[in-house]
């Protein structure tokens, strides 16, 4: 089925026209340029022995013994496929005698019996070779992925602002899933490469002309393999984009936590509709490149079937012309097809290699660019309990953004004070709220804690002593316990736990869960259960409480809850406030009331602040939103 045949569900209404199809994502900056674009040939081949090598030290440092058992193996079918062509040599003379039948078994007999005991141990070899890879791969694999998903969790939040940066994670995930693909190839390449090693060695020593006849045979099916490689590359690299949309589209439209929006506004017809558009654009990519490789493939197919006739025709010659014996011929057919299959194994191979080394290396210059993207801020730390946080004409603009979105603003909250911060949508009270937790760094201004400058502390001595429930925060799909203890040290003592739950009024629903703290909070998984809205919400308090921070910022933190969760956690926050900052960011400005000072925020700047009763009695901003807050 097609865009085109998907018609977006109108309620049974007739569709048209035709919805617009997902907008084009191409990047021009400096990631949306193929780092392969302008290599050369010889330059890709060159990647193939550090390709090697870096797999073979993640291999080493993963399981030593795997890999050791891993090389004796290798060198075992080397030694083995030398054997057994050498004593194939040995068995054809009398075989090819005149002598009777009887005698010339007898006679091939000992030879066929290392040939056939050479055999075993090549298969034996393989087999032992597949277990080791076997045991090194999924540790590898675990290796990469952890290593992503921390980088990942590490990096600076603004890096997700900059342009192309997740796309680059999305190909590293790419690298992640080759890894696993990534010691079998070389397993394979070095095994064939040993095995044609042997195999040539006997061949040379038979009839050194057919050697450089046989490498002309087998070399245009690697070089095609790699070029093929290349397009492919390539392909995946302009799809990048598209595909890393095409996912998270994908999980916000199966995800069942909307699923309710997705059906009862009916967009499945038009999510739909959208998917299939964006998979065709990403399928005209691939499809676009198949007459490139249609044609590298008939080319080499050609050479290659051009030389491997000129071996054949050379051997035959060989035997016509009586400049080998018949029993030699024999030997060197078996050679010659050894040799074939170990070559063509060896570039099948080297391509595969090579393949994923492309992605690989996606992997690791991503890890490279989120490892430059880690805070690195400075040695400094904020000791004992925060007393004063100051910020000194602030400045903070998006990545992209042509206007700041905090703009020369400067505030100074204290210890045992509940600021609350108001303002329209897009005024910047979120931003400001990362920017004194220092998930943002100011460009120009400081915020200092205690006088420690966040732009020169370490995160580590910073981020233990906030307490932030964010305006979207997580549900986590883990046991109730955990989402409420989730960034704390693990203790065995359930009674802060149930502290914190029951300063949210959440005490009776875990209570009721079938096993209470334990319970698992995912529906969709065997055994969970589902809380509402307004109960996650709570749980994304209590985990703030449970903190028991020395900065507690809330956003938004009750727009979920009824009126009596609300009336809680206000109550809550006056009495705890005494041992720390609490900065409550809220529309609802009835609720400010509970602030000993509210400031009002406009275009990323404090237009007015002042007590509740002050700023009511004013003409400003908070008096006008307050008066459109009771006008129904
Ligand atoms: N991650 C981001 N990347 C780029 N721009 C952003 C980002 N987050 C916010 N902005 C922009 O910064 C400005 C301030 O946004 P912010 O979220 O701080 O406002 P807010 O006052 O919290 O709004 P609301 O009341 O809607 O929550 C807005 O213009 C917004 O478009």
């Amino acid at each position: 089925m097609t865009a085109d045949a998907v018609v977006p569900a109108q309620g049974g209404r007739a569709a048209a026209p035709p919805p617009p199809p997902p907008a084009d994502f191409t990047f021009q900056g400096h990631f949306g340029k193929n780092p392969l674009g302008g290599v050369s040939f010889r330059a890709l081949c060159a990647r193939l022995p550090s390709v090697l090598g870096g797999t073979a030290r993640m291999a080493w440092r993963t399981d030593r013994a795997a890999v050791a058992l891993l090389l004796a193996c290798q060198v075992l079918t080397g030694l083995a496929s030398g054997v057994q062509l050498t004593a194939t040599a040995r068995a054809m003379r009398p075989l090819v005698g005149t002598a009777p039948v009887a005698d010339r078994l007898h006679a091939a007999l000992p030879a066929l019996v290392v040939v056939a005991a050479a055999a075993a141990a090549v298969r034996a070899a393989s087999a032992l070779a597949a277990y080791a890879d076997g045991r090194i791969t999924p540790k590898l694999t675990t290796q990469a992925d952890v290593a992503l998903v921390e980088a990942v969790c590490r990096v600076e939040a603004g890096a997700w602002s900059e342009d192309g940066f997740s796309d680059r994670h999305e190909a590293a995930e790419v690298g992640v899933v080759r890894t696993q693909m990534m010691v079998q190839d070389a397993r394979t390449f070095t095994a064939a490469l040993i095995r044609m090693a042997a195999a040539a060695g006997v061949l040379t020593v038979l009839k050194p002309l057919l050697l450089p006849l046989l490498l002309l045979a087998v070399l245009p099916a690697g070089l095609g393999a790699v070029l093929t490689a290349r397009v492919d590359y390539a392909t995946h690299y302009a799809n990048v984009g598209d595909r890393n949309v095409r996912g998270m589209m994908r999980w916000w439209s199966t995800e069942p936590r909307y699923g309710d929006e997705v059906r009862a506004n009916g967009m499945t017809g038009y999510l739909v509709y959208w998917y299939t558009a964006l998979s065709e654009r990403i399928d005209r990519r691939t499809l676009a490149t198949a007459p490139r490789k249609l044609r590298i493939d008939f080319v080499t197919s050609l050479l290659g079937g051009f030389f491997l006739v000129c071996t054949w025709a050379t051997l035959g010659w060989l035997a016509v012309t009586g400049r080998v014996e018949l029993a030699l011929v024999a030997t060197a057919v078996v050679a010659v097809q050894t040799v074939l299959a170990a070559l063509s194994q060896v570039v099948v191979s080297a391509a595969a290699l090579f393949h994923s080394s492309l992605y690989l290396a996606d992997m690791r210059s991503f890890l490279d660019l989120a490892a430059a993207r880690a805070p690195v801020r400075g040695i400094l730390t904020v000791d004992g309990p925060v007393e004063e946080i100051r910020l000194e004409d602030v400045v903070f603009r998006y990545p992209g953004k042509t206007g700041p979105a905090v703009d020369g603003l400067s505030l100074t909250l204290r210890r045992g004070e509940i600021v609350a911060i108001v303002g329209e949508n897009g005024s910047g009270k979120s931003t400001l709220s990362r920017l004194i937790t220092g998930i943002y760094l100011a460009d120009a201004g400081r915020v200092t804690w205690n006088g420690v400058d966040l732009a020169a502390a370490d995160p580590g001595s910073v981020w233990p002593r906030c307490g932030l429930v964010p305006q979207i925060f997580a549900q986590w799909p883990l046991r109730a316990r955990e989402n409420v203890t989730l960034g704390q040290p693990r203790t065995h003592d359930d009674a802060p736990v149930w502290e914190a739950v029951e300063a949210v009024g959440m005490r009776d629903t875990l209570d009721g869960l079938p096993l209470g703290l334990d319970t698992l909070l995912a529906r969709e998984l065997w055994g969970g259960s589902e809380l509402s809205g307004g109960q996650w919400q709570r749980l994304a308090c209590s985990r703030a409480l449970y903190r028991k921070p020395d900065l507690l910022i809330l956003d938004e933190p009750t727009s979920q809850m009824d009126p009596r969760g609300e009336h809680r956690i206000f109550e809550g926050l006056k009495a705890i406030a005494g041992d720390r900052i609490t900065l409550v960011v809220t529309h609802q400005l009835e609720n400010t009331r509970v602030a000993d000072r509210i400031i009002v925020m406009d275009g990323g700047r404090i237009t007015e602040q002042g007590t509740f009763a002050e700023l009511v009695a004013g003409d400003g901003l908070f008096a006008e939103l307050l008066a459109l807050s009771k006008d129904r």
